[in-house]
């Protein structure tokens, strides 16, 4: 027997990322090959219109696990009983911005939608938040779900496995490795210039990559820049800022939080208080997934260097909570 469909929503469906996104999460490559989906569609009013046009080319796709689709622009319509929530709607920066810019501008939209998620998704629905400042607009969100009581707030999280796999993708080119031989590898903090992308415990095929590496001039100066600055790079590139990259890593963060993973996954969560990062920031830790649930990866040793580098992203975290406590 055909398993029960699972209800995604996806906001900010009309966009560049939802036109790289619905067409993966419709023929099973985010929840499995054998999970029928129902899409419930998020977009403004005037966006309506593209958003039928998106369908239609889901429509003509004719993806067998596609059991449905709903389109609206009502958050309460869309978000009822989902089982995930894919929160990308959002202004996305354009050349000269910093993601800090977006804080206010994009702020707002996520007290309305994680109350809507709150009073209407399915009492376990994991979230992820893409749209920038992901990790505050992630807290945003679990603020105003907490307030409502329903559904978990430590399911509310901020996409830093962008971050992640681009920093697999320079670890990979640097030590001529392939990318599926790198495992351990973790990215803390911001989705911003200030994250920390780690490789102290990364192996490759029993070998310690940063033994492999041995390079803190290239760490510090060329790798950590160019995992850090990526998206403005994309954005100098392209003209318009990362769409299907994003998208694949929104469908790897919810594959492995919802199927599993073998190795670590980076995931920005609400912290419990690990590696003292205050209680609630949404962080980029290590972390594990296995049966539906994910665990921060503890008892990693934080060296001098990390814990400064740590220190920096955590402050922009906090300063950014700061700005916008009169939201929340
Ligand atoms: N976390 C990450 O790694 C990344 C995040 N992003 C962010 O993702 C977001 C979306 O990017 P794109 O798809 O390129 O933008 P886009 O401008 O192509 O699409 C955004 C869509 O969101 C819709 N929208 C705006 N406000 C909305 C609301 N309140 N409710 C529902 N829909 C709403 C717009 O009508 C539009 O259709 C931006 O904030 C961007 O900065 C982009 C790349 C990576
Ligand atoms: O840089 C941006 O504005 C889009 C983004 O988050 C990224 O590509 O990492």
């Amino acid at each position: 027997m055909s398993k029960a469909p699972m209800r995604v929503a996806v906001t900010g469906a009309a966009g560049q990322i939802g036109y790289s996104l619905l067409f993966r999460i419709a023929s099973g490559e985010m929840l499995g090959k054998d999970q029928p989906v129902i899409l419930q569609l998020l977009d403004l009013p005037q966006a309506q219109q593209a958003v039928k046009g998106v369908m239609m080319e889901l429509d003509d796709c004719a993806f067998p696990l596609l059991a449905g689709m709903v389109a609206t622009d009502d958050p309460n319509v869309a978000f009822k009983d989902a089982d995930v929530c894919l929160l990308v709607g959002a202004r996305p920066r354009t050349k000269g911005m910093e993601r800090a810019d977006l804080l206010t501008a994009n702020g707002a939209i996520f007290t309305v939608q994680g109350k809507a998620i709150a009073e209407n998704a399915k009492e376990d629905v994991k979230v992820l938040v893409v749209g920038n400042p992901c990790n505050t607009n992630a807290y945003i969100a679990a603020a105003a779900a907490k307030k409502v009581g329903r559904t978990n707030p430590n399911n509310y999280h901020g996409m830093l496995r962008l971050d992640h796999n681009r920093a697999l993708s320079q670890l990979a080119e640097k030590t001529g490795r392939p990318v599926s031989s790198l495992s351990k590898l973790v990215v803390w903090g911001n989705h911003s210039p200030t994250m920390y992308a780690d490789y102290r415990n990364c192996v490759s095929n029993g070998d310690n990559v940063k033994a492999l590496i041995n390079d803190h001039a290239w760490n510090n100066d060329v790798f950590l820049p160019t995992v850090g600055k990526r998206g403005a790079a994309i954005i100098e590139a392209r003209g318009l800022s990362s769409a299907a990259s994003a998208a694949n890593a929104a469908i790897d963060h919810i594959r492995d939080w919802v199927l599993g993973s073998d190795d670590w996954v980076t995931m920005g969560v609400p912290s419990d208080g690990s590696y003292g990062i205050p209680k609630g920031i949404v962080f980029g830790f290590p972390c594990e997934c296995k049966g539906g649930s994910f665990k921060i990866i503890q008892g990693l040793e934080i060296d001098a260097y990390s814990q400064e580098k740590i220190a920096i992203t955590l402050k922009e975290l906090t300063d950014e909570a700061e700005a916008v406590k009169d939201m929340l």
